[in-house]
């Protein structure tokens, strides 16, 4: 019987949760008190604030008292380099094509951005995980070939900015199958130093929003992601792969209830969109620790830019530590249990990590590079449309003079805009048909290595079960992104015809101003509804290889003899639901005609990993390549898991 590699080299991994407490400021160490004692490196206790509370309200257990045990718990006096000494490891993972996500979460004025950036003394995360990184490479004697670069982006009112831009404009979250969540027009800049890094930082953080707070002097307004990729090339007997580990270091904005801030207007709506983020990530938070003991949640990432940023970072390939910052200050009480709360349920979520290996296959990667120059390039004149809009909406006396240009600027501009999103959907297109080639490629290797290999049954068994339920959780998953993408093209189409009657009706009453503003706004969203149509056209993709991946699934379950009884039994085994709604055939075999219910939603859902699916070759194949066919023979033969670039 030919054999079935599980993905050998994925780990569970738990979240790490360190609570870090900072020492009280200078004005609170007049008005307030200290309320939290940490018991030793493990173990926070907050004291209640009331101290008029009497001995029998005491014993009654009436106190607000609470005591806390995290991973890792650092005092006041502790420094971010005493923090950073227990995290060193999982960044040095990034070296080997791991990935890593560190992030601070806390209430305003609570130490995040001071652990996260830190100050020239006490240098934070950020700083300390560049100067890993590079120290490693520098150290490696090997032949490997590295390359570093780096990426700043934050996330403002829902609208994410390059950190690295002069001027950046809004930038769009697209879903790629390969690499999940990517920020189209992103800059990426290649660096040689950890001081390079530390320029760019320091050149982001100048840029980043932040505003004077009730509750801190200079409070971060936007959520901001460092993101440091290292792709090492390595060479090996088999040829040339690449490592590719990619670190996230995360400074969330400041949160705080508008009823604290004696503020109105733009920062109360700041304060608002804030929250808005947060929340979507407590939510998310609770939902995944909450799916780790009941086996189902919905996990809500959609609903902000954030949590969509930090998917990966909560529940697919990466190895994350959350630091949670407190101030031990007894007003703040109600923030540090509310931080202290969701630290704890994040001490239940699990990621799944597994090396980023890619073998160099050139074409794809021309593809890949030529698509994301695009994206680029499609950014850049999105930008260039939206300043000649505003220079319109400016300088209205020049327009007269100067129309004529105007029109066949923007012209000229806009045909170039749509040709350019043409070749970008067949580059797509391209891409797909290639890596489709590919995996029969791998499939053909991956069967001749099992024809190889010797056989551990049970072992398959519980691989394919858990890997049902992750191919089952990114179906439904894609379905639902699926079935948001619709509705946003509903908007799009909606406006575009609405616009479009306007375009007629400016014309018709002869306004120039009116028509080119009208007209730049048509093509944007022409535009923007183009990239839709591809994001929809790649999910679709996705989808479909989903479903054919767990039909196969099926198909080798009860190609192995089992009954739908012996699987449901294997699967509690592991603590599994085996989803119903389809009818097995007699005696338990054969294939159902659709698979499972793919939507039922009974399954333990953890991980989410677009390009992750499993393919199943056919039995001909085998037979003719195994000297030694299968006693039983099979439907479908060996199978693979296609692997992330
Ligand atoms: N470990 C520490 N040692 C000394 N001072 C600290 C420490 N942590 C934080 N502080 C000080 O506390 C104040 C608030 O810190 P910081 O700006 O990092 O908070 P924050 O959580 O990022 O706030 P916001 O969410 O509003 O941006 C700053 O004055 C900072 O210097």
């Amino acid at each position: 019987m030919p054999g079935i590699r599980p993905p050998a080299t994925k780990q569970t991994a738990t979240l790490s949760v360190a609570v870090k407490c900072r020492p009280l400021t200078e004005a609170e160490r007049r008005r307030s008190r200290h309320i939290i004692q940490v018991i030793d490196n493990k173990n926070v206790v907050v004291l209640d604030p009331d101290l008029s509370k009497d001995y029998l309200e005491i014993i009654q257990n009436r106190t607000k008292e609470r005591r806390y045990s995290f991973d890792h718990v650092y005092a006041p006096g502790c420094s971010n380099a005493d923090v950073y000494r227990n995290i060193s490891s999982t960044i040095a993972g990034v070296i080997q094509g791991l990935n890593a996500t560190v992030f601070a979460y806390g209430s305003t004025g609570s130490g995040k951005t001071y652990t996260m950036v830190g100050t020239s003394k006490d240098p934070g995360l950020m700083v300390l995980s560049l100067n890993t990184i590079f120290d490693h490479i520098k150290k490696d004697k090997g032949s490997d070939a590295f390359e570093v670069s780096c990426s700043y982006l934050e996330v403002y009112n829902e609208v994410i900015y390059d950190l690295l831009e002069k001027s950046s404009g809004h930038l769009e979250l697209r879903e790629d199958p390969q690499h999940g969540i990517v920020v189209a027009g992103l800059r990426s800049i290649k660096v040689h130093s950890a001081d390079r890094i530390l320029e760019l930082l320091n050149l982001g953080n100048s840029r980043r929003k932040t505003e004077s707070t009730e509750a801190n002097a200079t409070s971060s307004r936007s959520h901001a992601v460092l993101e440091i990729t290292v792709k090492r090339k390595q060479k090996n007997q088999y040829g040339s792969q690449v490592l590719r580990g990619k670190l996230a270091l995360v400074d969330l904005a400041g949160s705080e209830r508008a009823s604290e801030t004696n503020s109105g207007g733009q920062k109360l709506r700041d304060g608002a969109n804030i929250n808005k983020s947060l929340l979507a990530l407590a939510n998310c938070i609770n939902a995944l620790g909450k799916q780790h003991k009941k086996g189902l949640a919905y996990v809500p990432y959609r609903n902000s830019k954030l949590t969509r940023i930090l998917k990966d970072g909560l529940s697919g390939n990466s190895q994350t530590v959350m630091v949670a910052t407190i101030s031990p200050a007894d007003d703040q009480y109600h923030h540090t249990i509310n931080t202290l709360k969701y630290a704890d349920r994040a001490k239940e979520i699990k990621t799944h990590v597994h090396k980023n290996i890619g073998t160099v296959d050139t074409h794809v990667d021309d593809y890949k590079t030529m698509i994301g120059d695009l994206q680029v390039e499609v950014s850049r004149l999105k930008k260039e449309l939206a300043e000649k809009e505003l220079q319109l909406r400016i300088k209205p006396s020049e327009i007269e003079k100067t129309e004529d240009d105007e029109l066949s600027w923007l012209n000229i501009l806009s045909r170039e805009t749509s040709e350019n999103v043409q070749e970008r959907i067949n580059l797509q297109k391209a891409l797909f048909e290639l890596e489709e080639t590919n995996i029969r490629n791998r499939i053909e290797l991956q069967h001749l290595d099992e024809a190889i290999a010797k056989q551990h049954g049970s072992a398959i068994i519980e691989a394919l079960i858990s890997r049902r339920q992750i191919i089952l959780d990114n179906i439904r998953d894609n379905d639902e992104a699926g079935a948001g993408y619709k509705k946003d093209i509903e908007i799009n189409e909606n406006r575009r015809a609405q616009l479009q009657d306007m375009i007629q009706e400016a014309i018709s009453n002869n306004g120039n101003k009116t028509y080119l503003h009208i007209l730049s706004q048509y093509r944007l969203l022409g535009m923007s509804n183009a990239e839709l149509q591809i994001e929809m056209a790649m999910r679709d993709q996705v989808i479909h290889n989903q479903r054919e991946a767990l039909r196969n699934l099926w198909n080798m379950l009860f190609s192995l003899g089992l009954n739908q009884k012996q699987i449901a039994e294997l699967a509690s085994k592991q603590g599994l639901n085996v989803e119903g709604g389809h009818k097995l055939p007699p005696g338990g075999h054969g294939v159902p005609e659709n698979g499972p219910n793919v939507h039922a939603s009974t399954a333990c859902f953890v991980e989410h990993h677009h390009s992750s699916y499993f393919m199943l070759s056919t039995p001909e194949k085998v037979v003719n390549n195994n000297q030694n066919p299968p006693k039983t023979p099979l439907r479908y033969g060996a199978m693979m898991m296609s692997r992330p670039f």
